[in-house]
């Protein structure tokens, strides 16, 4: 396809996701079924440019003095993509595009780019503010405005800044698994995809964000994956993984395990010794965990499940560790799904908060006496956090607040590095809030409670 009929497509998917407020993975892949033409380079281009568009919804529109689809995907092209005024202004007319560029649209497109590059990555404040002057700071406010005093109330003046970082693209990481070969083993097998370590954990393997033209490489494919050698895990997801601990040996319950990607985590840090169990109440979420486990060399797991009428009567008061990666919004991955932000509601969250409450009543019983639970949710927002840790801290007087970060250095994953560039993300009540303008990763919480 040529950039027309690319610039056409991006422009109707994005229509539809807007008006059907479907997922964007549902209205691409209905775009493919109707469009079989398309290969893959163009699928690759014309879905990393909506999701780009989206990532800065607003302040594209604001760029481009109009709110439509079409101008969020013109401008997308031009301010983050680079793509000269001259050549879009040829591209829309020609056969398959989106028609002749009006006069306001060639004004705007013309224009300076009111955004830092977008490829450089997360930007220094300096370089953001020698960018952006006067009003057009303002701009960087690409989030659903209801969610402004949420923003504020957790960030504060760093608001702007925190979230522009949540508009960059996320890189692939992968979490190098220790279960089945030896960190070094690993990333020498990862070399063809440029896979590198990350220096913050020893476990931990980053391929660069890709072109958000080009297809991403398929790491799936690779030999290494399919040894089991390497999971793809956000870093931040390892990290909120390694606040379990020191539990070689221990009693685990994953009490929201889903499809099993901080259980893996787990395991690896336990050395297959002690015993794991994961759990979920939604039993078909627990069903890719069969054969993950299978593929990492996980011999201490039993998978519980609701369906075959297991429970966990009997683990009552007796793990060492209960992780609960709790059911959330989701406000932490926005850099990966920029869609989940223009979709999310109060009402949403109204009932991600109340789940939280209830999964936390329900998890804290299955810890021993001096025992721990880890909490964790991708979502940076305090209403999902710190709210709910207090409302249950109130209720459960025998469980205190424990320092989340000593916890991390005791798995022995961190390195030196880690553990100074984790400490200014400790909170005020000692948990960790991982957010990509301090740490390159999705934004996490995770506290860790110990039972008296
Ligand atoms: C964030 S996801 C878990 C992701 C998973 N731990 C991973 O790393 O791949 C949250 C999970 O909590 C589960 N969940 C929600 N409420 C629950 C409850 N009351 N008890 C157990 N699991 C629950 C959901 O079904 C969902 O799979």
């Amino acid at each position: 396809m040529r950039l027309s009929g690319r610039i056409s497509a991006a422009i109707e998917i994005f229509e539809d996701f807007e008006t059907r407020r479907v997922p964007l993975k549902t209205a691409i892949a209905d775009w493919g079924r109707s469009n079989r033409y398309a290969g893959a380079k163009d699928r690759a281009f014309i879905s990393g440019l909506v999701l780009d568009a989206l990532r800065r919804r607003k302040s594209l529109a604001a760029a481009m003095d109009d709110g439509s689809a079409r101008a969020a995907v013109l401008g997308a092209l031009r301010f983050l993509w680079d793509v000269s005024a001259d050549d879009l202004a040829e591209a829309v007319v020609e056969e398959h595009g989106p028609g002749a560029l009006s006069e306001n649209e060639t004004q705007c497109l013309s224009a300076p780019s009111p955004f830092i590059p977008a490829k450089a990555g997360i930007q220094t404040n300096e370089a953001m503010d020698s960018h952006l002057h006067g009003n057009e700071r303002d701009k960087i406010s690409d989030y659903p405005d209801w969610l402004a005093p949420q923003i504020e109330r957790v960030f504060a003046d760093k608001a702007e800044e925190v979230m522009a970082a949540f508009c960059e693209r996320a890189d692939i990481d992968l979490r190098l698994n220790t279960l089945k070969t030896m960190p070094e083993k690993a990333l020498a097998a990862l070399k063809t995809v440029k896979a590198e370590a990350v220096p913050l954990l020893n476990t931990a393997a980053r391929i660069a964000a890709p072109d958000p033209s080009e297809k991403a490489p398929g790491v799936t494919v690779i030999p290494a994956f399919n040894k089991g050698w390497v999971e793809v895990q956000d870093l931040g997801s390892q990290i909120a993984a390694s606040a379990a601990g020191a539990i070689k040996g221990a009693q685990v319950l994953d009490y929201c395990a889903g499809g099993g990607g901080k259980t893996l985590a787990l395991a690896a840090l336990m050395e297959n010794t002690g015993q794991l169990y994961a759990w979920d109440r939604d039993p078909r979420r627990l069903k890719p965990l069969f054969h993950r486990a299978k593929r990492a060399g996980l011999r201490a797991l039993q998978i519980r499940s609701p369906a075959g009428g297991e429970g966990l009567d009997d683990l009552e008061a007796k793990m060492d560790v209960v992780f609960v990666d709790a059911p959330c919004t989701g406000a932490g991955t926005w850099r990966r799904h920029p869609d989940t932000k223009w979709r999310l509601t109060e009402k949403q969250l109204e009932t991600r908060i109340a789940e939280q409450d209830a999964v936390l009543k329900e998890a804290a019983r299955f810890v021993k006496p001096g025992g721990r639970l880890v909490w964790v949710t991708c979502s940076f927002l305090m209403e999902e956090n710190e709210d709910r840790l207090a409302a249950f801290l109130e209720t459960h007087p025998d469980f205190t607040r424990a320092p989340a970060l000593d916890f991390m250095d005791e798995s022995g994953l961190l390195t030196e590095k880690g553990k100074a560039a984790l400490a200014p993300c400790v909170t005020p009540e000692s948990a960790i809030r991982l957010t990509p303008d301090k740490i390159r990763a999705d934004g996490f919480f995770t506290a860790v409670l110990i039972r008296a």
